[in-house]
């Protein structure tokens, strides 16, 4: 059979859900199928999702998906993943069980730790990886796992555990055990790799206790890993393209060339500028990172994570019940013509970049007898596109040049309000792409690339098509007034909580 008329199958673990996608040759979508799994909550700012469960439904959705689309497993040309980052497991290398839940990327627990370990170790940390200190990467959280899970750090020292994101958890159960890599865009999510020479490094494995031999293989983020080992499908596939998922969607929306930045709105919103072959050392706050490695080239990019994006549409409807589905946030919002004064602040887990400060909470300000579940609502859209916005404007800070355009992704990306307000508050234009399935769709390119389904970058950049421009609708005078009243109440924010 001709390649062009198979199919690249994207598997997309992220927070909330496992979904399987299958592209064909033109990049679009043949298929979706989605399952989403339990969230724990065993202690306030806690967070762990069971493994098996993650393996499970994800294994469940890639059969389905390829069923649904009445094809077998030798349609599918090759495998993409691409996952949610920094969320950490550790399994038995003989059994292949994990020792505990996955620690999940939105955890606190070990902000202490981390709080400890900055006075000493910020600025190295920041050279070598790229990031700040902070409990939201793996590191800290497999330095509590082999502290706090019984007989861990022993089985750990004679080299019988092993360490994964979910890609490298994925992989494991894809090929039965036989292959424990990762790729270079997951590894700079863990703290323990340098992002220069691409190697995990000695010294931060010893600043966080961690025997090197826990760690995965680090490859680049396209080549043919390995191949399906599973009963899944009735032949072997190959594996052959991983990204952390806010890197796949970089590469998805194509934002391939230097001053490219992207936004998607999931649970949290991720803020990603291409900054070409150069690391470029935020002096804002922000993250240094690796977007991908293809062939011998590094590319790198500056990121920006707000931790609570969509979810803070989420608990206006599970927590305060105001709104019942998401997406009626749009149409409840544009009852009112405006916040009519109020601004949220949804610092529910902390605030994120570029402010990191994990012991600020979530306030709402400017409440009076006036105030509608409107108000409510449009300002949690608001406060979604002012959180971007203070990422975007650091960003345009490091690399001294101002954003073109920001393309957009993720399931909020859905709200036109909410883009529309993006537009306005950023003063850019902000595009949606036809396919919002980016993330996925950049796993697919990813994995397509290295078996030649696609010949080059310049080949998918042809099939990169937009759906919708916004553009600023209000003046800079009025945007800068919101970008005020939102500072003034993101530090009364600050420091609310001291544990
Ligand atoms: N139309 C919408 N308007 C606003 N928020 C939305 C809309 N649709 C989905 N969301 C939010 O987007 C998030 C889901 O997006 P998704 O990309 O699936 O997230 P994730 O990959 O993090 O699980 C949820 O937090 C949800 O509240
Ligand atoms: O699963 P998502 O889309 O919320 O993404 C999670 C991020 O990768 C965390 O860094």
């Amino acid at each position: 059979m001709n390649k062009k008329h198979k199919f690249i199958l994207s598997l997309d673990q992220g927070t909330t859900s496992s979904r399987a996608i299958l592209f064909d040759h033109k990049g679009r979508i043949n298929s979706i199928a989605q399952k989403e799994f339990k969230q724990i909550y065993p202690k306030p700012g806690w967070v762990e999702h069971d493994p098996k469960e993650i393996w499970s439904t994800q294994a469940s959705v890639s059969a389905e998906v390829v069923a649904q689309a009445g094809l077998t497993g030798l349609d599918i040309a090759a495998i993409g993943i691409t996952n949610q980052r920094e969320t950490t497991i550790i399994w038995d290398t003989k059994t292949g069980k994990p020792i505990y839940n996955a620690i999940v990327w939105q955890d606190r627990r070990t902000a202490k730790f981390c709080d400890s370990l900055k006075k000493k170790y910020s600025k190295k940390i920041q050279e070598k990886t790229g990031l700040i200190i902070d409990a939201y990467f793996s590191a800290s959280k497999i330095n509590w796992l082999l502290n706090n899970v019984k007989g861990a750090r022993q089985k750990a020292e004679k080299g019988l555990l092993k360490f994964g994101t979910v890609d490298s958890w994925l992989i494991w159960n894809l090929t039965r055990g036989k292959i424990h890599v990762t790729d270079v865009s997951n590894a700079s999510r863990t703290m323990l790799f340098n992002i220069h020479d691409l190697k995990w490094d000695p010294e931060l494995l010893k600043i966080f206790d961690i025997p090197e031999s826990m760690l995965p293989e680090v490859k680049s983020s396209s080549e043919v890993y390995a191949k399906t080992a599973t009963t899944l499908f009735a032949s072997k596939i190959p594996i052959s393209g991983i990204a952390g998922d806010q890197q796949a969607a970089l590469f998805g929306q194509m934002c391939v060339n230097k001053g490219m930045a992207k936004n998607t709105y999931g649970t949290g919103c991720f803020i990603m500028m291409n900054t070409g072959k150069k690391a470029i050392s935020s002096q804002n706050k922000l993250l240094t990172t690796i977007a991908w490695k293809i062939g011998d080239e590094t590319n790198y990019a500056l990121e920006g994570s707000v931790f609570v994006g969509g979810a803070a549409i989420q608990w206006l409807r599970d927590g305060l019940g105001i709104i019942k589905k998401a997406h009626h946030s749009e149409k409840i919002a544009k009852e009112v013509k405006d916040n009519g004064g109020v601004v949220f602040v949804p610092a529910l887990t902390g605030l994120g970049a570029p402010y990191w400060d994990q012991y600020a909470r979530g306030t709402i300000l400017g409440i009076t007898r006036g105030t509608e579940k409107g108000h409510i609502v449009r300002a949690t859209l608001e406060a979604i596109a002012l959180q971007s916005n203070d990422v975007l404007k650091a960003m345009e800070a490091d690399v001294g040049k101002p954003t073109k355009e920001l393309r957009v992704d993720g399931g909020a990306s859905a709200n036109n309000l909410l883009m529309q307000i993006q537009s306005d508050i950023c003063q850019v234009d902000v595009v949606r792409p036809k396919d919002m399935e980016t993330t996925a769709l950049g796993a697919a390119f990813l994995a397509g690339l290295s078996i030649g389904y696609w010949d080059s970058i310049d080949e998918i950049q042809k099939i990169w098509e937009q759906e919708k421009i916004f553009s600023p609708k209000i003046l800079e005078k009025e945007c800068k007034k919101r970008i005020k009243s939102w500072k003034k109440a993101v530090k009364r924010s600050f420091s609310w909580v001291s544990e």
